[in-house]
């Protein structure tokens, strides 16, 4: 569950209860005489989230029987993480009122578009395919007097190609949306459920079919979502979307690179034994999807960070370029370019930066059964290194960008850093900060030192680009 999130301790039933009349009667006491409520009861769980949403949103939310109920933790965890995406981009440079989402299927309840709202003051819009539901969520805002911050439109078809015709740039700061997750009647059924859907939740299985059902399901559903963002990425700087399904996310990433998408990351939700994972892209490269390095004064300090002061901007921007050049070596397929600010986040899993003769001497020691602990040397001027961009098939509990949803093995990880270019004035510098790995920062130093190494080499070379750059 999310560090902000206020149901990381369950909350007091009985206290609760006493409050909110409409759990009372849901309420037993569990073997360790402690109150409980049966999660798996459709009636207490609605009744929950009503006193929830009354209790800590001061949202008054109908939820007629049989539609969707949502759960408030999981619904919180992202709402939290909107905020942060919003945070590591300073907000985009907004008052809470005047950043804009829009919540794809709303839901009878709109409950996400309530939440945002009312933490945030967000201006919300919230689409939704079903009639019955445009109605009850439209009933709900209205109940909650929030008709000035939500707006719920009735759209016909398509995911994002409605709600976002005639959008101005820019308009939207994110997309957000839990997508309906079963292809099909049989899916719904749990007597038929096999391992490819997505796992159920641990508590009782609500909504009414048209509410749960796209054909293909829910990586179909964001398929559509991902080619349409495709044509409105001057409307929205950031795509949101929950996903059910982990390994999806091996497809997702395909998807979002077929239509030319290099900036993703995607988080995990947990609540209780329930999984979700969010997936957020955007088309504008230098948008934070996961924390931006700290650029802290301690920081700066910290050994490792490389700092090219001395150096006009100018120079900076292809130093920097160049810089990245050296770490990745001869790989060309390495994004290399890197603008101000943007991050580079990338993950060694190969020593390739110690010497080479000294390499092969260890393998041939190794073969003959005298292994070595490998010990990198400081002074080789010999290939760079290679970049790994982050890979971990897991996506993990924290968010992780591009690759990273991408099968890989991540125990033998050498060196995770962040590499930075920092603007300051005329004058920039690079840093490169420790994220983990075995090498530490014995090994991030190793690097710096190669990068330095590999500076003043070309620096000093008149065949080199950097020369001639210094040189003007
Ligand atoms: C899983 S429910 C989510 C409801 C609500 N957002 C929540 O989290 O409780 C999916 C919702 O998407 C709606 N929906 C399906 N296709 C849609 C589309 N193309 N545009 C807008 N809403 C759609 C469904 O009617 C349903 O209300």
């Amino acid at each position: 569950m999310h560090v902000r999130n206020i149901y990381r301790n369950p909350p007091n039933f009985a206290e609760l209860a006493k409050k909110h009349t409409v759990i009372a009667p849901f309420l037993f006491l569990n073997s360790n005489g402690v109150p409980k409520i049966n999660f798996k009861d459709q009636q207490a769980l609605r009744a929950l989230t009503k006193a929830l949403l009354l209790e800590d949103f001061q949202l008054d939310v109908d939820i007629p029987e049989n539609v969707l109920v949502p759960t408030v933790p999981l619904r919180l965890n992202y709402i939290l993480w909107l905020e942060d995406l919003l945070s590591w981009n300073n907000g985009f440079g907004k008052a809470g009122d005047e950043v804009c989402g829009i919540d794809v299927g709303t839901g009878a309840t709109a409950i996400y578009a309530l939440l945002a709202t009312k933490k945030n003051q967000w201006r919300m819009v919230g689409s939704e395919i079903e009639p019955q539901s445009v109605m009850l969520a439209r009933s709900n805002v209205t109940r909650n007097n929030l008709e000035k911050l939500i707006q719920i439109r009735h759209v016909k078809d398509s995911v994002l190609d409605q709600v976002l015709a005639d959008s101005s740039p820019n308009q939207y700061d994110f997309t957000m949306c839990n997508p309906p997750f079963f292809g099909n009647e049989d899916e719904t059924d749990s007597g038929t459920k096999t391992k490819k859907w997505r796992p159920e939740p641990s508590g009782a299985k609500t909504g009414t079919k048209n509410e749960l059902i796209y054909a293909g399901g829910e990586l179909e559903f964001i398929f559509k979502m991902i080619e349409e963002s495709k044509k409105h990425q001057n409307s929205v700087r950031i795509f949101t979307t929950m996903v059910g399904i982990k390994r999806d996310f091996k497809e997702l990433a395909l998807k979002l690179k077929s239509v030319g998408v290099k900036n993703f990351a995607s988080t995990e939700f947990a609540q209780g034994k329930t999984m979700r994972w969010g997936l957020a892209w955007s088309f504008d490269d230098l948008i934070h999807l996961i924390p931006p390095p700290q650029v802290t004064h301690e920081f700066e300090n910290v050994p490792g960070c490389l700092n090219f002061e001395n150096y006009i901007f100018s120079h900076l921007q292809t130093l920097n370029f160049q810089c990245l050049k050296w770490i990745s070596g001869v790989d060309e397929e390495a994004d290399t370019g890197l603008e101000t600010g943007q991050t580079i986040h990338f993950i060694t899993t190969e020593n390739t930066w110690t010497g080479q003769r000294r390499r092969r001497r260890e393998m041939e020691r190794v073969r003959k059964g005298n292994a070595e602990v490998t010990t990198a040397d400081n002074n080789s001027e010999e290939p760079p290194m290679k970049i790994t961009k982050l890979s971990n098939e897991n996506p993990g509990p924290a968010s992780h960008q591009g690759e990273a949803m991408e099968a890989a093995p991540s125990n033998n990880i050498l060196l995770e850093s962040h590499v930075q270019l920092v603007r300051d004035g005329h004058r920039g510098r690079i840093n490169m900060r420790l994220l983990g790995g075995s090498l530490g920062k014995d090994g991030l130093n190793q690097i710096v030192t190669y990068l330095k190494n590999s500076y003043n080499r070309d620096a000093q070379n008149p065949s080199t680009e950097l020369y001639q750059l210094l040189k003007c």
